[in-house]
């Protein structure tokens, strides 16, 4: 079977998103060539039938991928991707998941003929409940989008915006955005812990309720701010805990600062 994917780094994202394709079956473990320095997580992407190599060398001479996924670092992304010139300029389209990292410089660095689509993904694809957002230079054909929008399915949700400079918001959104949510988990055990209940009791009932909110969200025709009424007795519980929350746009604030702050780190990555 000839290699259609080569993807180069398999730590959290790579990994990831890797198994989503396979485990969905639109590509076959024989399919996929994986570049990893890094032993451990070499060998637990070979445990998932995928051929692996230690660098962009170990890849047989003459093989001609569909696509290349780079899944390295924002800090290496150039160098990893010199490593692939000789497949710059032509047939291979490359999907980066860089952080930051803008199509021009792919396009300097492989050729600017080379169909390139930047993608961010975010951890959530480890189950199949992903964000994936794509922008592609005008090089790649219509075939090879719907094959890569396909592939990204496997992972979760897709969107794509036509404008790159959305993807520094993209990143911030819903590429770090999980992290946000997670931290969000961490303060409602801490605080359930502190109202008096036990850890592991803490721990479930923060975690099933972001769980629970976000799953009726998706599902209800109903706006948020309407489920969030809907919980929001007046003069009751909730109202106490938004007045502290919403009170001067208390959270509103927090959170737009925290999200222009990482919009501005992934144009400083880009430089
Ligand atoms: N983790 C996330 O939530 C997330 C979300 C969206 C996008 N991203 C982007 O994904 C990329 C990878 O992030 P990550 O969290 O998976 O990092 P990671 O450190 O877990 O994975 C990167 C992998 O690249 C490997 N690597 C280093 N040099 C290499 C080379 N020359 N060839 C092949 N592989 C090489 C490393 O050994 C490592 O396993 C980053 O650019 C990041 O911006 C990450
Ligand atoms: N993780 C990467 C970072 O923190 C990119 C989005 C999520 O830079």
């Amino acid at each position: 079977m000839t290699v259609k994917v080569v993807l180069a780094g398999c730590g959290n994202m790579g990994y990831a998103m890797l198994a989503g394709w396979l485990k969905s079956g639109r590509l076959q473990p024989a399919e996929t060539f994986v570049i990893e320095p890094n032993e451990e997580l070499r060998a637990r992407a070979q445990k998932l039938g995928s051929a692996v190599g230690g660098d962009a060398s170990d890849i047989p001479a003459g093989t001609t991928p569909k696509l290349v996924v780079l899944a390295v670092k924002p800090q290496v992304i150039r160098d990893v991707t010199a490593a692939y010139k000789n497949l710059g300029d032509g047939e291979t389209t490359f999907v980066s998941v860089a952080a930051g990292t803008p199509i021009a410089t792919f396009e300097e660095i492989l050729g600017s003929k080379t169909p390139i689509i930047r993608v961010m993904p975010n951890t959530p694809a480890a189950i199949g409940k992903g964000m994936m957002v794509s922008c592609a230079n005008g090089n790649v054909s219509t075939e090879t989008s719907a094959f890569v929008e396909k592939l990204l399915a496997a992972s979760g949700a897709v969107a794509t915006v036509d404008d790159e400079r959305q993807m520094d918001a993209v990143t911030a959104v819903s590429g770090s955005g999980p992290a946000y949510i997670f931290h969000f988990i961490e303060c409602l055990t801490a605080a359930a812990e502190q109202a008096g209940l036990p850890k592991e009791t803490a721990k479930l009932l923060a975690m099933q309720t972001v769980y629970g909110a976000a799953s009726l969200a998706a599902e209800s025709d109903e706006e948020p701010g309407t489920l969030r009424q809907q919980v929001t007795s007046p003069k009751g519980t909730t109202a106490a805990a938004l007045a502290v929350l919403m009170g001067n746009d208390r959270l509103k604030t927090l959170v737009g600062e925290a999200v222009e702050a990482a919009r501005r780190r992934s144009i400083e990555l880009g430089k």
